[in-house]
């Protein structure tokens, strides 16, 4: 089998008493969309923190396609071609779509946060920006203000900013929350149009779109990955079906 472009062995995260992640192992394959499901509280969202360096675990290793990330910051990490996005969306709200993926690729080649005015001007910059806008439905929208956005076009620019850093590997804390059925698959189209070009690790807690995406499923309770598997190998796991979703629950 190909390298990981993920390798996370022994993963720790205590706050006080709790073991938010609990020896975590998993490992996300070129190409993969690997989701990572479980219940409220199951430490997914810490998780992805801490591949990204913004906590630090207590215990553990996290390599990114070899190389180990553990003594890197987040900023390293997103160089070396890490990405995120939010449970909750975290984007500049009075500036435009276009502004906000272009400070993304200003970022991302190197220029500091002080030199943001030529993201306005800089026509190069702005070209490249608007290339992350294909495919996501946002192309007729590029100079809308952030704030007159719906919560689904948000979510599809928090998308395209990942994008705009070019990342190898992107971690996708629940691109699905608060979306309508529309918005949904136009999100899930979107994924899978972009499947060949970055590995993802998807947390979600929309079944649908983690079966239609998925190539393979980890499942966490109480910071314990107690399955990982193929979609068929998830839905019939009985531990999976008892912790994740209570006796007699259809796992669809
Ligand atoms: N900064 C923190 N300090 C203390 N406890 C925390 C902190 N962050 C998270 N926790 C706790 O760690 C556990 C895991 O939380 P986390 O947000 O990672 O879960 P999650 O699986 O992402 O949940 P959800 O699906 O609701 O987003 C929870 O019990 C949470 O209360």
């Amino acid at each position: 089998m190909a390298q990981p472009i993920l390798n996370v062995r022994g993963l720790v995260k205590r706050f006080g008493g709790l073991l938010a992640t609990d020896h975590v192992d998993l490992t996300v394959q070129p190409g993969e969309i690997h989701a990572l499901i479980g219940p409220n509280g199951a430490g997914k969202t810490t998780l992805i923190s801490q591949l990204m360096g913004e906590l630090k675990p207590n215990e553990g290793t996290v390599e990114l396609a070899g190389q180990s990330l553990d003594a890197l910051p987040t900023a390293r990490r997103v160089g070396l071609g890490l990405a995120r996005t939010f449970q909750i969306t975290c984007l500049l709200p009075d500036y435009t779509v276009l502004d906000n993926i272009a400070l993304a690729v200003q970022v991302r080649q190197g220029h500091s946060f002080r030199f943001w005015k030529n993201v306005r001007s800089d026509r190069s910059l702005r070209d490249e920006a608007s290339t992350f806008l294909t495919g996501t439905g946002l192309e007729p929208r590029e100079n809308e203000l952030v704030a007159n956005l719906s919560h689904g076009e948000q979510k599809q620019l928090e998308l395209a900013i990942a994008l705009a850093t070019q990342p190898r590997l992107l971690l996708l804390d629940e691109p699905m929350a608060g979306l309508g059925h529309a918005e949904s698959q136009q999100m899930i189209k979107t994924l899978r149009g972009l499947k060949n070009q970055v590995s993802m690790l998807l947390v979600e807690h929309d079944m649908d779109a983690v079966f239609a995406l998925a190539d393979r499923i980890s499942v966490l309770v109480y910071g314990r990955v107690i399955a990982s598997g193929s979609v068929d190998e998830i839905r019939q796991n009985p531990e999976v079906r008892t912790a994740y979703l209570g006796e007699g629950d259809e796992l669809c």
